[in-house]
């Protein structure tokens, strides 16, 4: 049967006989010390129709060289033809919908059931929800699967292995790449996935091709042709019964063992020529680079009979496979965002309680930013030792400190005070001097002429505690506002102008906001700001990484969808959760908090939404360098403290560095900030430069953002 295939696919007269045909193929991973090559000048035959065992030890790059056909892998030299054309070619459908591919790890989304893991799968593949149902139910039946509304992580490992199996088969593609699909699997079952392959490689319609690889080097066996592969090559590609024969063996392993074997003496023999040619100066490397690759070819064709050079091998002569069109507006199709908005929101739906949390969160962090920051401390322990007692003066200036804030502890003497500082019980202390009474009423009586001895006793003293710089400070506002206006009430009891004790500056009315300025208030935009912009960026680096790390990522681009797609509907989704959250966190701070704002909401949630949309841009870029949701957690909380800094949100740009004053005015944070503060605080106004601003940065930010991210994705596809 195998010999009757291959005459039928060597007098086929299209233009690719093939269906894939490797030439020369090299790939290697890392670079300089850390290079590993792991194809080395491959050559592979794969006639259309037929059932291919790629068979080699772990680890020989089996798996590599899959990734490269289905256009996942870029290879660094070498042809590679895959039903016609360069994997990844424009307007080729691979990767994509003729092929199925079938990865070695399960990639499967555990969130999801079997029915809609196939049905997303199927969008991708353009099939109708009608065929996909048809398909789905002769599957489940074929591969002994459970009841399609089983959730994937509800299932066994060999019951996963069967959905990924049923994925790569569901749209009955013209080649199908499995990567190891019986492991798991038991033998009665073995046999029919099997039978199955034998049968659609052969049905009277649409051959399809297969390209399986196996540990299970007996089952192989039953393909039309074997590949034996070691170090990166295939030491021999026959038919099994060929290879039987030539090698006067009974079993493929024990064929395998005696091609490994030959091989490895004709290395040894070959390394020592080379020592020998090199001692004599000679340049002996294996590799001839001058070596037309064409003519290479036709040499080949003779150590390899069954290898047919395609007429247009000089049109595939890039060095790169994978090298079609993968971020081009032109190529999106609406059917792949949609299907991959569906899975997400799936995915949503299915960890309702994490959407929740993800609901809540920005709201808990802005209520328990406007209940905690910005407010002025209560109740701080503060030491007084009055020793005006003969006078009333002394009483007078405490009962002028505001009590909210300040809780005074009388202690009799400096030295207890003191000592109660020391100890940690108060944050400090007033001493007023025994002739305090005299010497306030000398000093207002005689003000220029007054003596230095009534200065002095005219003054209280403040002992604090300046490790809290914030109390610290308050503490002296409030003991100086007390002053004050114990030094007015006490000039209206001597008739005097109060306005004396005023100091000499006088607070008009502001060109904005009030004279009385909350802190809470101008934190929250720049706190509003940050949440919408971290949490994108986070969540936006956690989904991507995970789907990268379990392999989803990887197959879903292998069915045909590009990056752009995946980003375009990761955005739109995201946009939806977003709005939600921006939503609650709103009502919490205008409403709830009453944070004043005079612009028209419309404008505040756009500047809020961009924002977010500028940190989900960010989490691509760092998903995209990441490969673990660890380093990718790491990057995204790294970047928080020096971009709060440095965008002038935790402390005004004005106070750092002039370099970093540079770096903070292109973060699109600190303008948004201001934008948001502006229109908070003085309504929507076009003309006004910090809004426009605001949103021109932004909206710049986040589509240069997107679009690096982009270009990482399509290098790194
Ligand atoms: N992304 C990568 N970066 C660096 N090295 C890699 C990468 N992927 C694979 N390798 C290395 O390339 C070599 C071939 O790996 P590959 O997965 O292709 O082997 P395999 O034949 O499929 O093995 P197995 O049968 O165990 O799956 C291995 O040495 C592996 O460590």
């Amino acid at each position: 049967m195998a010999a009757s295939l291959e005459n039928g696919y060597l007098g086929m007269q299209d233009e690719y006989p093939a269906a894939v045909w490797g030439k020369d193929v090299n790939k290697s991973y890392g670079r300089g010390k850390n290079k590993l090559s792991v194809l080395q000048g491959l050559n592979m035959n794969v006639p259309r129709g037929a059932i291919y065992g790629l068979l080699g030890p772990s680890g020989c790059g089996k798996t590599t060289l899959l990734r490269c056909i289905v256009g996942r892998l870029h290879f660094d030299s070498g042809h590679l033809i895959v039903l016609g054309d360069r994997p990844g070619a424009q307007g080729h459908g691979i990767p994509g919908s003729m092929v199925g591919y079938m990865p070695q790890e399960t990639a499967l989304f555990n969130e999801m059931t079997i029915g809609e893991t196939l049905s997303y799968f199927g969008r991708i593949h353009g099939m109708n929800s009608e065929s996909i149902k048809k398909r789905t139910n002769f599957l489940l039946e074929f591969l002994t699967l459970p009841k399609p509304n089983r959730l994937v992580k509800e299932l066994s490992g060999g019951q996963k292995r069967r959905v990924s199996f049923s994925v790569a088969l569901l749209h009955e593609p013209e080649l199908l790449i499995l990567d190891e699909p019986t492991v798991g699997v038991d033998p009665l079952l073995r046999e029919r996935i099997w039978k199955h392959l034998l049968s659609i490689s052969q049905s009277s319609g649409q051959k399809t091709t297969i390209i399986i690889t196996t540990h299970y080097i007996e089952e192989a066996r039953q393909a039309n042709r074997v590949g034996l592969m070691r170090s990166g090559r295939l030491l021999a590609e026959e038919a099994p019964d060929t290879l039987l024969h030539q090698n006067h063996m009974d079993s493929l392993e024990s064929v395998f063992l005696e091609l490994c074997r030959e091989d490895k003496n004709e290395d040894n023999t070959q390394d020592n020529v080379t020592v020998n040619k090199k001692n004599q100066g000679q340049d002996c490397s294996r590799d001839n680079d001058d070596e037309p690759l064409l003519d290479a070819g036709l040499n080949d064709t003779i150590l390899y009979p069954n290898i047919i050079a395609p007429r247009n091998i000089t049109d595939s002569s890039g060095v790169h496979g994978a090298g079609g069109c993968k971020c081009c507006v032109k190529c999106l199709h609406p059917r792949n965002i949609l299907a991959q908005m569906i899975k997400n929101f799936t995915l949503m739906k299915r960890n309702i309680g994490f959407l929740l949390f993800e609901f809540m969160l920005p709201a808990i962090q802005i209520v328990l930013f406007c209940l905690c920051i910005g407010r002025d401390p209560y109740d701080l322990q503060f030491g007084v030792v009055n020793m005006d007692t003969q006078g009333f003066a002394g009483n007078l200036l405490l009962t002028n400190l505001d009590s909210q804030v300040i809780h005074q502890v009388p202690y009799s003497s400096l030295d207890a005070g003191l000592d109660s500082v020391k100890a940690g019980k108060t944050w400090g202390i007033i001493y007023i001097n025994y002739n305090f009474t005299i010497a306030i009423i000398d000093r207002f009586a005689k003000c220029a002429n007054a003596s230095n001895t009534t200065l002095d006793e005219s003054t209280v003293k403040l002992h604090l505690d300046m490790t809290n710089q914030q109390i610290a400070l308050i503490i002296q506002e409030k003991v100086a506002q007390a002053f004050q206006d114990f030094s007015s009430n006490l000039l209206i009891q001597f008739h005097k102008n109060p306005a004396i004790a005023q100091v000499p500056i006088k607070l008009e009315t502001p060109v904005y906001g009030s004279n009385m300025p909350s802190f809470t208030n101008f934190m929250a935009p720049g706190v509003i700001i940050s949440i919408t912009f971290f949490l994108a960026t986070g969540l936006t680096t956690l989904s991507f990484v995970l789907e990268k790390k379990e392999g989803l990522l990887d197959r879903s681009l292998a069915a045909g969808m590009t990056s752009v797609e995946i980003m375009l509907a990761h955005v739109m989704t995201q946009l939806v959760v977003m709005a939600v959250q921006v939503a609650i966190l709103l009502v919490c701070a205008l409403l709830i908090f009453h944070v004043p704002y005079e612009g028209p909401l419309i404008w505040v949630i756009v500047l809020v939404l961009l924002q977010g949309f500028c940190g989900m841009a960010l989490g691509m870029i760092f998903s995209s360098i990441c490969d673990n949701e660890s380093s990718a957690i790491q990057c995204a909380l790294g970047s928080v403290y020096p971009m709060l800094l440095l965008s002038g949100i935790i402390w005004p740009v004005e106070a750092i560095p002039t370099w970093m004053r540079y770096i903070s005015y292109s973060l699109p944070m600190t303008y948004a900030a201001d934008a948001l503060r502006c229109v908070l605080s003085r309504g929507w106004d076009i003309t006004l430069m910090p809004v426009w601003r605001g949103f021109l940065t932004t909206m710049g930010w986040s589509l240069g953002l997107l679009l690096i991210a982009a270009i990482i994705l399509r290098i790194k596809q």
